[in-house]
C-alpha cells in the first residue's frame, strides 16, 4: 500500500459523474474504502454511495478538514462557493485537486487559503472503464511531492500527463471532451450499416470491435494514422471511395473547426 502512503486520505466533493468515476477507480485500484469519503448533495446519491462502496459520506466541511487530499467535482458554475465553504477548514498542507473545466488555477487559489497547493486537472469519461486521460497542472504552491500525489490518485483510472496550464483550453478540446466525437462517429456509423440493411445488433457489434480494433493499432504499432489507412485503401477500392467522399465534404476541416470551438469555449469558460 504505497500507494496509499503518497496520497493519504482523500476527499471528493461532488458525486456525479466524475466524482463517481475516480471514487470507483481508487477502489478498484485497492484503496481502502476507509481512506476515501465524499460529499454528495442529494441524500440517494448518498445512500447509494455508502450502500456500493462502503465509503463514509460527509458534509463538504467535514469532508475538506479531513481529507489530506481535496478533489473538487462539482460543476465549473459550482465551484467558488464551494471553495469558500471550504477555505476555512482545510488544514495547511492540503492538496486541492480541481476537475472543474475552465476554472484557472489563478481563480482556484484567489478563492482558498494563502499558499494551499492546487493542481487543475482535465480527465475524460474512460475513466470509468480505467481507459481515461487525465492532464494535470499544478499551481504555484505545489512541491513535487503534491504533484506526485495528484499523478498518482489519476492514474488509478488511466494515463495521466502533465502540460503547462496554457494548454488547458486545448487539452478541454482534444481528450476532454473527444470522447464525444468518437460516440459521435460510431453512431454515425452505426446508422450507417443500418441503412445498407444490416440489423441494428450487427452493426452496432461491427462498429464498436473496428473502432476498439484501430484505437488498440494505433496505441501498439505507434504509427501515424496516415500509413495505417493507407494499409486499408486498395488501389481503386472501396475505402479510396470512402476517403475520397470525405474529403469532397470537408469532414477533416470540419472536425478542426469544431475542435477549435470547442477550446474557444472552454477559454470563455474561463473568464467567470
Ligand atoms: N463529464 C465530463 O466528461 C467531464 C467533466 N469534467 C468536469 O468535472 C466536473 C464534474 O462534472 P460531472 O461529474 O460531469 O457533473 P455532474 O453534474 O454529474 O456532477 C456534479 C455533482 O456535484 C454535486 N454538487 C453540486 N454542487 C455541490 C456542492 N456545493 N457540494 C457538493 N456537491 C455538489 C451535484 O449534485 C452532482 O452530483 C465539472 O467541473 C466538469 O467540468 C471534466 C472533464 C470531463
Ligand atoms: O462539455 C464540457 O464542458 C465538459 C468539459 C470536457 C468534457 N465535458
Amino acid at each position: 500500500m504505497v500507494e496509499q502512503v503518497k496520497t493519504g486520505r482523500v476527499a471528493i466533493l461532488g458525486a456525479g459523474n466524475m466524482g463517481g468515476t475516480i471514487l470507483a477507480g481508487l477502489l478498484r485500484a485497492g484503496r481502502a474504502p476507509a481512506d476515501v469519503v465524499v460529499s454528495a448533495r442529494r441524500p440517494e446519491r448518498a445512500a447509494e454511495l455508502k450502500q456500493r462502496h462502503g465509503v463514509e459520506v460527509l458534509a463538504n466541511v467535514e469532508a475538506a478538514a479531513w481529507g489530506d487530499t481535496v478533489l473538487l467535482a462539482v460543476k465549473p458554475r459550482d465551484i467558488a462557493g464551494l471553495l469558500a465553504e471550504i477555505g476555512p477548514a482545510l488544514r495547511p498542507g492540503t492538496l486541492v485537486v480541481s476537475l472543474a473545466a475552465g476554472q484557472t488555477i489563478a481563480a482556484l487559489e484567489g478563492g482558498l487559503p494563502e499558499g494551499t497547493p492546487v493542481i487543475r486537472v482535465m480527465p475524460n469519461t474512460p475513466s470509468l472503464v480505467d481507459q481515461g486521460m487525465s492532464v494535470l497542472s499544478p499551481g504555484t504552491h505545489c512541491l513535487p511531492e503534491h504533484t506526485e500525489r495528484a499523478q498518482d490518485l489519476l492514474s488509478s483510472t488511466g494515463k495521466v500527463l502533465q502540460v503547462p496550464e496554457s494548454y488547458q483550453d486545448a487539452v478541454t478540446a482534444v481528450s476532454g471532451s473527444g470522447p464525444a466525437y468518437v460516440f459521435y462517429v460510431a453512431e454515425a456509423m452505426i446508422e450507417a450499416g443500418v441503412l445498407l440493411g444490416l440489423p441494428r445488433p450487427t452493426a452496432t457489434e461491427l462498429v464498436v470491435q473496428t473502432l476498439f480494433g484501430a484505437a488498440t493499432m494505433l496505441r501498439q504499432t505507434g504509427e501515424h494514422p496516415s500509413i495505417l489507412r493507407e494499409q486499408v485503401t486498395s488501389p481503386g477500392g472501396t475505402t479510396a471511395a470512402a476517403v475520397r467522399l470525405l474529403d469532397d465534404q470537408r469532414v477533416r476541416g470540419a472536425f478542426m473547426s469544431a475542435i477549435e470551438a470547442a477550446c474557444n469555449r472552454s477559454a470563455q469558460l474561463s473568464q467567470f
